[in-house]
């Protein structure tokens, strides 16, 4: 990668950059070329201080707009004729999504400029820019003193809404438009049309500065008769050093080549990405999220979920897509909140973990389904074990084994079980019409016919058979059937063949926290069971209720509502026990798989089912996955993702990581993925990680040096500090740390993953290496996730050497 010597970095687009662009820039006093420059940079911020102003100007003639729009629909609401009320509709829905984006408070509404040469074939898009990537034949000319000219036919603004003036000239392309695509692919080996990259910095209304790349430095490129300035440094290095805080940034100013090329994949076809710890897959999974909108509003909005591994990784991400302009347009869940009604925080040991997530739960789920009708119902009793009902004036009954034969042939085939039970009722009047021998005194069938309805009515109407069926054929919950797997006796029997009686005991112990009716608190891994099983059982029918408006009656314009009021009717979403999935959307146009590589098989085909007819993104990277059967996860993930053709990217450069930091984690990544090459640091700070040991002989003392630690590292960075611990020892890290504030913050090993901090200490890498069999990976996400400083922290277990380096990371 190009580094250039007056930043001390550069980006991987490695763009020349430097103070006013002519054939004399070295000549001269240095005072003199100071003032020259920052004669240049005043000049430069200026031009763009104007442009942004006119483009202010211009939103506030947009916002009137839409404001005017909004109160036209309102009139016609009181207009009462269908077609009125429909363009009502489509009228406060256009103008309340686009007044709606004008109002937001971008940080920085314009953030880029290119300035290009001509294009190849002349040819202008609609909006006026030229379409060819490539310039024009003539676009260069030799200069007469062995150099080259050329002029600037055009300069667009990038920024996060196209903005057009009056005329329709572009003042802002959007940054998602094919238009804007070279501000993020253009590189000095291939500059297309780009001569000049320049990254506006602004805040609200004032910019604040610029920073230039000059893709073509062998130029001399002239616009409105003057020659191109090019100032600053580095606009993607400012932004990696910024300081970090709970939520994550948007990274539209600096997408690199690599990550536009994932973001602006075309959607029809499955896009795999991998890369390592902080090349932007997070990110550009959400920025590719605002793309596909942009692209397509219609089939997108409201029809993308994002499925992020842990709720923490949610609330630090959930902030980037309304920063682009896409405010409540993309369901962003976690794996534990995926399906509606649950809320998974629990993390289950890494043994049951394994367990609940392996394939093989489908078998033993199926068998506990159907199984669950033998369950004593949760009010206390029995399952009935005889059936008496008098009909026609008689007694008849169905003993013990009679049932059974009837709930054998109800269950044939593989029918969600709650749907069975019309099935069941009818299959109990045939036993019972048989067993009372009344069909043989008719031999008109007809007359038998009439009199076997008489006898089904007779016996349906008694309050007895009503109240055996219920108990016979209970309407069974998920959390009611998962609650059931708890008895190890019974979960042996649903489980024989399938797990070994070791799993079946750690499995049933960690079901045991939840009440018989399948309240209580739910592990990430049971929520997938919980799925599995809605689908199993079924939702039993329900009469449709619809609430109608008598307003709306009376016109019989009761469908006619605006998206606004649907928006207003939308449940919010809650905790119902036992009725996980309901009226949750399931079918969604786009998902983006966020740590993919995590997902177990179980949660592979809990997704799976939400995205029949997606397309997807999936982002992930083998060397952080928690998960230890790989193979397994692959055959889930790849039935999930169907038979659409798949386009693999790779992301190669860690944004995240100082070069000190990457090369240490990358001795656990030799440890635990050997042959695999870890992503290339694109910054070094010069500050290598600090090694710290505890408790010299006991290590009884590592709270009290983790606190201090925590401290010192408060004390050295602006932002946070993320204090990552094993699973088992989260409670204590809390104490550990309390009263120092918010900007520290406790972690389990698991609940790290996706997250950053500007400092990290990750304490006892041995411990979280002994965690699971997956251990080391998880310590190699742990030591992946500072943006500026790391310390590790051992104790005894570590086996650190003289100078405080654990056995696990030494050369
Ligand atoms: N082009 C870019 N410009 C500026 N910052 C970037 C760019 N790409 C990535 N970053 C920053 O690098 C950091 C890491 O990004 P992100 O979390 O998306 O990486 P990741 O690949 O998902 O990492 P992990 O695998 O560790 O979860 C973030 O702070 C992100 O904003």
């Amino acid at each position: 990668m190009p580094r250039t010597a007056d930043t001390g970095g550069g980006d991987d687009r490695g763009g020349h950059r430097g103070e006013s662009r002519n054939g004399n820039r070295d000549e001269g006093r240095p005072g003199d070329r100071a003032e020259a420059h920052d004669g240049v940079r005043e000049r430069e911020t200026e031009g763009e201080q104007e442009h942004l102003d006119r483009v202010y100007r211009r939103l506030a003639e947009k916002i009137h707009e839409a404001e005017f729009l909004m109160a036209d629909a309102a009139r016609r609401a009181q207009v009462g004729t269908p077609g009125a009320l429909a363009e009502r509709d489509a009228q406060v829905f256009r103008a309340g999504v686009h007044l709606n984006r004008l109002n937001s408070e971008f940080e920085d509404f314009l953030f880029g400029r290119i300035d290009l040469l001509p294009g190849k074939d002349g040819k202008r898009g609609p909006d006026g820019a030229y379409t060819s990537v490539e310039p024009a034949d003539d676009a260069v000319r030799p200069d007469g003193a062995g150099g080259a000219v050329a002029d600037i036919a055009e300069t667009l603004h990038i920024g996060r809404l196209g903005v057009l003036d009056a005329d329709y000239t572009p003042l802002v392309i959007d940054w998602r438009a094919p238009a804007a695509a070279p501000f993020y692919r253009a590189t000095p080996v291939a500059p297309g049309r780009v001569v000049r990259r320049r990254v506006i910095r602004s805040r609200g209304r004032r910019v604040l500065g610029v920073e230039d790349d000059l893709l073509r430095p062998e130029l001399t490129a002239r616009l409105d008769g003057g020659e191109l300035a090019v100032v600053g440094d580095g606009a993607l290095m400012a932004a990696l050093g910024r300081t970090r805080g709970h939520a994550m940034r948007d990274i539209v100013a600096s997408i690199q080549a690599e990550q536009d090329e994932v973001i602006r994949a075309p959607a029809a076809s499955v896009t795999e990405v991998e890369g390592g710890p902080g090349t932007g897959k997070t990110a550009v999974a959400l920025h590719r999220a605002a793309y596909l909108l942009y692209q397509d509003r219609r089939r997108y909005a409201g029809g993308i979920l994002v499925v992020s591994p842990t709720p923490l990784l949610v609330s630090y991400t959930e902030g980037v897509l309304p920063s682009l302009g896409e405010e409540g347009q993309v369901v962003i869940r976690a794996l534990g909140s995926l399906v509606e009604g649950a809320e998974a925080e629990l993390h289950d040991e890494p043994s049951v973990a394994r367990i609940k997530g392996s394939a093989r739960m489908v078998k033993v789920l199926r068998k506990a389904a159907r199984g669950a009708l033998e369950l004593p119902p949760p009010d206390g009793g029995e399952v009935p074990r005889q059936l008496r009902v008098v009909a026609f004036g008689r007694r008849v009954e169905l003993d013990a084994d009679g049932l059974r034969a009837v709930r054998e042939r109800a269950l044939g085939g593989t029918a969600p079980v709650n749907l069975l039970r019309p099935r069941a009722r009818r299959l109990l009047l045939d036993a019972l019409w048989e067993r009372s021998g009344a069909g043989r005194r008719y031999t008109d069938p007809e007359l038998a016919a009439e009199a076997r309805q008489a006898f089904d009515e007779d016996v349906s109407t008694e309050p007895d058979f009503a109240a055996f069926l219920d108990a016979w054929w209970p309407e069974l919950t998920p959390r009611r059937v998962l609650a059931a797997m708890a008895d190890e006796r019974r979960l042996g029997r649903w489980a024989r063949r399938v797990l070994q009686s070791r799993e079946v005991r750690r499995l049933a112990r960690s079901l045991s926290r939840l009440d018989a009716d399948g309240s209580g608190p739910l592990s990430v891994h049971d929520v997938a069971l919980l799925d599995e099983l809605r689908v199993l059982l079924g939702a039993p029918a329900r009469p449709r209720v619809r609430e109608v408006d008598p307003l709306d009656q009376l016109t019989g314009l009761e469908e006619l509502t605006t998206h606004a009021d649907r928006i207003a009717a939308r449940p919010a979403r809650r905790e119902r026990a036992g009725d996980a999935g309901q009226d949750e959307r399931t079918d969604y146009a786009h998902i983006i798989v966020d740590e993919a590589q995590d997902l177990t098989p179980m949660q592979w085909r809990m997704v799976g089912r939400r995205g029949r007819q997606a397309t997807w993104t999936v982002v992930g990277d083998p060397a952080q996955s928690s998960w230890t059967d790989p193979e397994e996860a692959a055959a889930a993930r790849d039935e999930a993702l169907g038979t659409r053709p798949r386009r693999r990217f790779e992301l190669t450069v860690n944004y995240r990581n100082p070069a000190e930091i990457a090369e240490l984690s990358a001795r656990v990544l030799a440890l635990t993925m050997m042959g695999v090459r870890p992503p290339t640091a694109v910054r070094s700070t010069g500050l290598v990680p600090r090694f710290v040991v505890a408790g010299g002989e006991g290590g009884d003392d590592l709270g009290r040096v983790a606190r201090a630690e925590a401290e010192r590292l408060l004390a050295e960075v602006d932002g946070t500090v993320g204090v990552v611990v094993a699973m088992e020892r989260r409670e204590e890290a809390r104490s550990w740390l309390a009263g120092l504030g918010d900007r520290v913050v406790p972690l389990g090993s698991l609940e790290a993953k996706g997250l950053e901090y500007d400092a990290t200490l990750v304490v006892s890498p041995a411990e979280i290496a002994d965690e699971s069999p997956a251990g080391l990976r998880v310590l190699y996400v742990a030591l992946t996730r500072a943006t500026q400083r790391l310390t590790v922290l051992s104790g005894e277990k570590d086996l650190p050497d003289g100078e405080g380096v654990p056995d696990l990371l030494r050369e």
